[in-house]
C-alpha cells in the first residue's frame, strides 16, 4: 500500500515519506477532492519540483501515488478494479502540474485509456505556506476538471473524446457534485453500450499494421487490404486502421510506445473489442498489448485459424483445424493464464492457478498427440486411395491457387458439380475430387481424369496450418499435374502467383507440371490482359463463371496429363 510509482529516484527520504503519507488520507465519498488534500498534494509537488498524481477510488481512498504526469503514472487496464466500456473504472486522478496551463493531450489520453471517473489538474504557483498541524495554503493557481465524453456527444460536437473545463477555482472544484457527474456519465455509457450490443453480432476491430523498411507503400496497402478481407470473412468489422513505419519492431509491443497509446485511445473511444495485428505476435507481445488495451489482441495467424475453424465441415477438416489451433495456442497459454489469474485476483489464486495451467498444458499436449495420430491415419488413408487410383491409371490433376481465385467455380464449370462457391476467403477447406471426361489429345478417344479442388493459399501461410493440413496438401503434391488458377482481376495477381509458387516450392514432394490459368477474364482490362499474355505466353485465359475458354482448357488438360507421363 505504500509503493510510490513513477520517477521518484533522487528524492530525499523525507520527501518519499511525505508522498507515502498520502496513502493515509481518506476523503469523503461524495466529493471529488477537498481543498486540504489538494493543497497538501500541491505542497509536496512544489517541494520536489515535479508533478505528482494520486488515484482515488469512490470510497475516497488513495490507491496509487506516482511521481510524474498522468501518462507516466497510469494504471494498466488489467490492474484496474473494473474495466469495460459500459462504465467508468471507478478511479479518479488528482494531478499537479508545474506550469499554469490546461492538461496536455497525453494526460487526457491516459485518462481515456484508464476510463477514469475524472481527471483534476492542479497547477502550481511555485510557493505557498505550510500551516501548523500539516495543512497548507497558497500552492494552487488554476484548476481544470476533465472527464470522458459519451461517444454520441463527442461525435455530435466534433470534439475529442473528453471534455476539459475552463480554469476554475479550487473552491469550485471541491464543491462539484462528483457522484452526480459520474452517475450521469455512466448512465449514458450504459445506454450506448446496450444500443451497440443490439447490432453487435460481430467483433468491432481496430486493425494495426507495421510497415517495415523493405516493404513498399503499395505492398503494405495491399497487405492491409487483405487483412481487412480476412477480418471481414471472420465476421469482424474494421472500425479504424492504424499504421506505423518502423525499421525494427519494438520487442515488447511491436509498435512504439506512442502508438500503443494511440491504439488504446481508439479502442476506448470507438468501443472496439478486438485489436488485430498484421503480423505474428509473440506470446509476450500479446500479453503486454492486452494489458495496455484491456481488450483481446489477435495476430494474422489467429484470424486465419478462426476462419478455418468456422469453415471446417468434415470430420477431417475439423480435426486438422483443431490441431492447428492447439499448436498455435500451446506456447501462448502461459500469458493468457497469468492475465486470467490476475483477474481472478489475490492471494491463494496464484499457486493453484499455475498448477492448473500445468495440468491444462499437459492435457493439451495429450490432445495434440492424439490429433496428430488421427491426422497421420487420415494421411495414410488418403495415400491408399491415391494408390488405388493410380493403379487404375486415371491421371489426377489438382486445382491450386490463391484463395478466392475461382478454383471451385472452375471445377463446377468443368464437371457440372456443385462445390461450394463464395466470394469469401477460404470458402473451400475440404478437397473434392470429380471425374472429368476429356478427349485424348492424340487419339481423340474419351479419356477420364480426376480433378481435385483444394484449399486456397495465402501469402505467409501460418506454419501450424501447413502442418495440420498436410493430408490435404498432399492431394496437391501427389497429383500428376496442377492447374494453377489466378484471379487476374485482383490488383495483386502477380504477388499472388509468387506466393502460391513459394508455398508449392516448400512442399516435401515436388509437384508435377503446372498449367497457369488466368481467371475472371470478364473483369479484366485490356492493359492487364496484354501484360499477363506478355509475361506468361503459355498461360490460358478463361472466365470460369462465364464459361469462357473452357474448351481450350480441356484440350490443354489432355496435353498436360500426357506430358506428365500418365494415362497413355
Ligand atoms: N467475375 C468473375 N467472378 C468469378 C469467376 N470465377 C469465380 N468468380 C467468383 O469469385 C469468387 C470466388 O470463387 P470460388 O470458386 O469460391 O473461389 P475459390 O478459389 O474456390 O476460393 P477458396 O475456396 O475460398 O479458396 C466467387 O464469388 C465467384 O463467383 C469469373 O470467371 N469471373
Ligand atoms: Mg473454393
Amino acid at each position: 500500500m505504500d509503493t510510490i510509482y513513477g520517477k521518484y529516484k533522487g528524492l530525499k527520504s523525507s520527501q518519499v515519506k511525505q508522498l507515502k503519507k498520502l496513502y493515509h488520507q481518506k476523503l469523503p465519498g461524495d466529493v471529488l477532492v477537498t481543498p486540504e488534500f489538494a493543497q497538501r498534494l500541491a505542497a509536496i509537488s512544489t517541494d520536489i519540483n515535479q508533478p505528482v498524481c494520486t488515484y482515488l477510488n469512490r470510497r475516497g481512498q488513495v490507491i496509487r501515488v506516482g511521481v510524474g504526469n498522468a501518462r507516466q503514472t497510469q494504471i494498466p487496464p488489467l490492474e484496474l478494479p473494473r474495466y469495460g466500456e459500459k462504465r467508468l473504472s471507478g478511479i479518479r486522478c488528482i494531478a499537479t502540474k508545474l506550469k499554469a496551463e490546461p492538461p496536455k493531450e497525453s494526460s487526457l489520453t491516459a485518462m481515456v485509456c484508464q476510463r477514469l471517473d475524472a481527471l483534476a489538474i492542479l497547477t502550481l504557483t511555485g510557493t505557498g505556506k505550510l500551516k501548523r498541524g500539516g495543512g497548507a495554503t497558497g500552492y494552487i493557481q488554476d484548476v481544470y476538471l476533465a472527464h470522458l465524453l459519451p461517444r454520441s456527444e463527442a461525435i455530435a460536437g466534433e470534439q475529442e473524446y473528453w471534455s476539459v473545463s475552463e480554469s476554475m477555482s479550487l473552491k469550485a472544484l471541491s464543491e462539484q457534485d462528483f457522484l452526480d457527474l459520474v452517475e450521469s456519465l455512466e448512465a449514458e455509457f450504459e445506454r450506448e453500450y446496450v444500443a451497440q450490443q443490439v447490432d453487435a453480432d460481430h467483433d468491432r476491430v481496430v486493425m494495426v499494421g507495421l510497415q517495415a523498411d523493405k516493404i513498399s507503400d503499395q505492398e503494405f496497402e495491399d497487405r492491409l487490404n487483405e487483412l481487412e478481407g480476412l477480418i471481414d470473412t471472420a465476421g469482424g468489422e474494421v472500425l479504424e486502421t492504424i499504421h506505423q513505419k518502423r525499421s525494427r519492431p519494438h520487442p515488447r509491443t511491436l509498435v512504439g510506445e506512442g502508438k500503443v497509446q494511440d491504439i488504446a485511445l481508439k479502442v476506448q473511444s470507438l468501443g472496439a473489442n478486438l485489436v488485430a495485428f498484421d503480423r505474428s505476435l509473440s506470446p509476450a507481445q500479446i500479453r503486454n498489448l492486452e494489458s495496455q488495451f484491456g481488450v483481446r489482441v489477435v495476430d494474422r495467424t489467429e484470424i486465419i485459424l478462426d476462419i478455418f475453424a468456422q469453415r471446417a465441415q468434415s470430420r477431417a477438416g475439423k480435426l486438422q483445424v483443431e490441431l492447428a489451433q492447439l499448436e498455435y495456442m500451446l506456447p501462448r497459454l502461459v500469458g493468457r493464464g497469468q492475465a486470467m489469474s490476475r483477474l481472478g485476483g489475490g492471494i491463494g489464486t496464484r499457486g493453484p492457478g499455475e498448477t492448473k495451467l500445468e495440468t491444462e498444458r499437459r492435457s493439451i499436449q495429450k490432445r495434440i498427440a492424439n490429433l496428430q495420430r488421427q491426422v497421420n491415419e487420415l494421411q495414410a488413408h488418403r495415400s491408399r486411395m491415391r494408390k488405388q487410383r493410380q493403379k487404375q491409371d486415371v491421371p489426377s490433376v489438382a486445382i491450386v491457387g490463391y484463395t478466392n481465385a475461382g478454383k471451385s467455380t472452375l471445377i463446377n464449370a468443368l464437371t457440372n458439380s456443385e462445390v461450394y462457391v463464395a466470394n469469401q476467403l477460404f470458402a473451400t477447406l475440404d478437397p473434392t475430387t470429380r471425374r472429368l471426361s476429356i478427349a485424348d489429345a492424340d487419339t481423340a478417344a474419351p479419356q477420364n481424369i480426376l480433378l481435385t479442388d483444394t484449399v486456397g493459399f495465402i501469402q505467409q501461410l501460418p506454419p501450424p496450418l501447413v502442418n495440420a493440413f498436410r493430408a490435404t496438401l498432399e492431394e496437391v503434391t501427389e497429383a500428376d499435374a496442377l492447374l494453377h488458377v489466378v484471379d487476374l482481376s485482383h490488383p495483386t495477381w502477380e504477388n499472388q502467383i509468387r506466393s502460391v509458387m513459394e508455398i508449392l516450392g516448400q512442399m516435401a514432394i515436388a509437384p508435377g507440371p503446372i498449367l497457369l490459368v488466368f481467371n475472371k477474364l470478364d473483369r479484366v482490362d485490356s492493359d492487364t490482359l496484354a501484360k499477363a499474355k506478355d509475361e506468361f505466353p503459355l498461360a490460358l485465359f478463361i472466365s470460369a463463371s462465364d464459361r469462357l475458354g473452357l474448351e481450350t482448357l480441356r484440350q490443354k488438360l489432355s496435353l498436360l496429363v500426357d506430358y506428365a507421363g500418365v494415362g497413355e
